[in-house]
């Protein structure tokens, strides 16, 4: 459903890029901050088989919201084939967004703990293929939707007027949920579900706020110290719920560097794209437009999980190296970095092929000559240039004065000429040099997403208008030009027509160019007008090839598996039973932040070289990468049911409550049901293992 999230709030809302940019950054925001709410609920209240029930039913309402919302016909009442009530269709949107973003909350923390859950703790390996066959899930799904909903998106649909099928693209993931809903539900039975034990939450805020506040009374020296500063609820709190709140606090303690990770990661959709936008995306056969990809990630993460989960992780064992969970994540922030490295070098080679555009205290002229005859320009400077017929300058000459002279033909003709500081100009010559001479303004950087920006002149007597698949240059008076038309790559076709006379001609375009077609004086109407139109390139195409790209995307993703699976299914191990679900809302939320954070640096890191950019993100990532390789050094990995069994049998041998006995027993008999009591460790992992 993101895939094309951006595109309907632009073409069907019709908002403009910034807003339509924030919106979209601050729903995914949203998506990871939600899991927080999501997994309260399930972790005190409902259970996580409820609680991902109930909000998947949120999500789907939300998603058939807005394939709704996206009916233009529901307000096009005078049948033009645009909504006439715009307000209806972007707050019917808005709810649509804002009940996925909550059901997303309930579902993704709670899907991985749920799974986590079916798991006993001699089944550690199982539990760990389970996280990366969740992780090749996600990523398998978001590969499909990448190629499908564009597709969906792009039939026409409607009972008035048929427009593009955006409540299709919105409607196929609702009745998918739905059906994944339903299958979820008929394999109730087979599931493990643990019990929801109270308001864990509001027992572990207030467990906390009681030891700071006690901390802070018993601040003189002649109280003794005590080994955690939690330890100073013991006397009000059990001794199990103070052991579990350390080990929580212990992980998200661990968590405060990972943002970082996440920054970098998700400059991908952003950075990594603009950088595609100057790139050349033919791949012979097919072309890749500079979004797509992106791609290269989920279908990285699907060929790179198998291998590391196979070949990669067991080789390094059989190598006798203790690779443990913090050091798979340390190495994968590592990879990261490299990519960055990667991203910088490949900046390089594009910044070599851009072309030098003016700086603030230069402009640029190039002269085009739309007559018949050659001429002689003469530039102040002593500039001398010969300019054959329907011919313009090579190159752009660069000027730091503000105005020039220029001198054509003999006996010369001079005028002066006003040139813009930091803008790129074209000088027409018309046929006779005594008319009218023009001034175009020129790109001053490569058009956006990849297009080439394309303007025709006429150098005839009598009016062209021009048109082409998907964009019109419009009627074009004598002597005259038009505005800039963004195309796609490929090969189009032009239709040139002056009254009942029409003729065509067709060019291959690539990535990121800039033309200027002379339709000379000389020209006649045919059928073909190929050979009669003058190019002149003022922006050549992107030479540096996208696949330059891949081996950046390799390293993200094989960062991302290190990193974003190991991390998964650490934040599952080490949780306590009753708080599994948060400390995985505690995990997304690390990507959350991330989110946010790449919305600060976007606006502040405006370093005028992109190169350095990427070296400065990818030294940042070793820095933060350092910080936390030495946090972890100093992390005790600890076996949360094994401490929870022994609280509770301290707690039964205590107590001779025949209600506490009774709850012992049950958590023994939950324990040996899901094995927990013979635990055959069969790798890195021991009861209390060090980074
Ligand atoms: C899209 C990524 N490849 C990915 O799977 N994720 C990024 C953040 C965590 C994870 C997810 O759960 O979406």
């Amino acid at each position: 459903m993101r895939a094309v999230l951006v595109l309907y709030f632009k073409y069907f809302l019709k908002w403009d890029d910034d807003l339509a940019t924030s919106i979209y950054h601050t729903f995914v925001a949203l998506c990871y901050l939600t899991p927080i709410l999501g997994a309260i609920v399930a972790d005190s209240w409902l259970g996580k088989f409820k609680t991902i029930i109930y909000l998947s039913i949120v999500y789907a309402v939300g998603q058939v919201a807005m394939a709704v919302s996206a009916i233009h016909d529901i307000t096009d009442t005078n049948r033009d084939g645009t909504p006439d009530n715009m307000t209806f269709h972007v707050v019917l949107s808005m709810v649509g967004l804002f009940l996925i973003a909550l059901g997303t909350g309930g579902i993704k923390p709670c899907v991985a703990a749920f799974g986590g859950d079916q798991f006993g703790d001699h089944q550690e390996k199982q539990r760990r293929t389970f996280f990366s066959v969740f992780y090749l899930c996600i990523n398998g799904g978001s590969l499909l939707s990448t190629i499908i909903t564009p597709i969906l998106r792009a039939q026409d649909c409607g009972i008035y007027s048929q427009q593009k099928c955006y409540s299709l693209a919105f409607g196929v993931p609702a009745a998918l949920m739905v059906v994944a809903l339903i299958v979820f539900i008929v394999g109730s039975g087979m599931y493990y579900k643990a019990k929801p034990e109270g308001n864990i939450m509001l027992d572990v805020c207030k467990c906390i706020g009681f030891a700071i506040k006690n901390r802070y009374r018993h601040r003189s020296s002649k109280y003794p110290k005590r080994e955690h500063w939690m330890d100073w609820a013991e006397e009000k709190y059990g001794k199990l719920l103070i052991a579990q709140i350390k080990m929580v606090l212990k992980v998200l303690f661990l968590y405060i560097p990972l943002p970082m990770f996440w920054t970098l990661f998700d400059q991908k959709g952003s950075r990594w794209t603009l950088q595609a936008t100057t790139m050349d995306g033919n791949f012979g056969s097919i072309v890749i437009q500079p979004d797509q990809m992106q791609t290269v990630n989920p279908i990285f993460i699907l060929t790179l999980v198998p291998i590391m989960d196979s070949v990669i992780y067991p080789l390094i064992k059989k190598c006798g190296l203790n690779f443990t969970p913090l050091k798979r994540m340390t190495v994968g922030m590592f990879l990261a970095a490299v990519a960055f490295v990667c991203a910088g070098v490949v900046q390089l080679q594009i910044d070599k092929t851009l072309p030098i555009f003016p700086s603030t205290s230069q402009s640029q002229l190039k002269l085009l000559n739309m007559g018949n005859n050659s001429i002689t320009v003469q530039l102040t400077g002593n500039k001398t240039v010969n300019l054959h017929p329907h011919w313009a300058s090579d190159d752009y000459f660069t000027f730091e004065e503000e105005q020039i002279d220029v001198t054509v033909g003999s006996p010369s003709f001079t005028k002066r000429i006003v040139l813009t500081k930091n803008e790129r100009q074209t000088l027409l010559f018309p046929s006779s040099i005594s008319d009218e001479w023009q001034l175009m303004e020129d790109l001053t950087s490569k058009p956006q997403e990849g297009n080439n920006a394309i303007r025709f002149v006429n150098g005839m007597s009598r009016a062209v208008n021009v048109s082409v698949a998907g964009a019109s240059f419009g009627q074009i008076q004598p002597l005259y030009f038009s505005n800039y038309s963004q195309i796609k790559n490929g090969r189009k076709a032009f239709t040139l027509q002056s009254g009942s006379q029409s003729c065509e001609f067709s060019r291959e375009f690539g990535f990121g160019s800039s033309y200027t077609f002379l339709i000379p004086s000389t020209m006649t109407f045919g059928t073909n007008c190929q050979e009669s139109i003058s190019e002149v390139e003022d922006i050549k195409p992107n030479s540096v090839h996208m696949a330059l790209q891949v081996p950046q995307y390799f390293f993200i993703t094989a960062g991302e598996v290190m990193f974003s699976v190991t991390g998964l299914e650490f934040s599952y191990s080490q949780a306590p039973s009753n708080m599994k679900a948060v400390l995985q809302a505690g995990w997304l939320l690390t990507v959350a932040i991330g989110n946010f954070i790449v919305l600060i640096v976007a606006e502040l890191a405006k370093i005028p070289k992109k190169w350095a950019e990427y070296i400065l993100f990818a030294s940042l990532l070793v820095a933060v990468c350092i910080i936390f390789s030495i946090m972890a050094y100093f992390y005790t990995y600890i076996d949360p049911a094994e401490i929870e069994a022994q609280f509770k049998r301290k707690e039964g041998d205590n107590d001779d409550d025949e209600d506490t006995k009774a709850k012992l027993r049950k958590v023994e008999a939950e324990m040996a049901r899901r094995g927990s009591v013979s635990s055959d460790d069969e790798d890195q992992r021991s009861k209390q293992t060090s980074f």
